[in-house]
């Protein structure tokens, strides 16, 4: 959001579109090692989804910002991230949920015709803890 500071990715492409959201939601992570976040607790994530493209489509958009939204907002807002199927193997770490959502992100840019690529996902999940997440060049062919 306003507050947040934000890693910049080298590129060459004519635009890039940063779309903010936050959503509240719960999760464990189901080992040890984890202290007291083996137990069931929330957060108020903050994301940040960076996108880049050289061409828009018919609208004038890299891509709608609704969209970006509808994907992750309307998937993860006030559930237990180790409900869902994508977290039934692997524990929602911060490192994990943004490697997912660049994942679902890319899938969905993939079937646009002007061909959008994500270059950066950012998942803050406490006021003191964030991770960024960026593909390599094979990741996205
Ligand atoms: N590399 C990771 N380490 C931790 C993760 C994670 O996802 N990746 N997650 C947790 C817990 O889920 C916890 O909710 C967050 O931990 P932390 O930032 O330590 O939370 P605090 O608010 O207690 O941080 P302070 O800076 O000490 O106030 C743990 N580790
Ligand atoms: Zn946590």
């Amino acid at each position: 959001m306003l507050q947040q500071f934000y890693p910049q990715v080298p590129h060459t492409f004519r635009f890039e579109l940063n779309k903010d959201m936050h959503l509240a939601a719960a999760h464990f992570i189901n080992d040890e090692h984890a202290g007291a976040c083996q137990y069931t607790h929330g957060h108020t994530y903050f994301i940040n989804v960076t996108i880049a493209g050289d061409e828009l489509d018919s609208t004038g958009f890299l891509i709608n910002f609704k969209d970006i939204k509808t994907l992750i907002h309307k998937r993860y807002d006030h559930s237990l991230l180790n409900e869902h199927p994508e977290y039934k193997d692997v524990n929602p770490t911060t490192e994990v949920v943004a490697k997912q959502i660049w994942e679902t992100v890319q899938t969905h840019l993939n079937t646009l015709t002007n061909n959008p690529t994500c270059l950066q996902v950012l998942v803050r999940e406490t006021p003191t803890s964030y991770v960024v997440y960026r593909p390599k060049p094979e990741d996205l062919k």
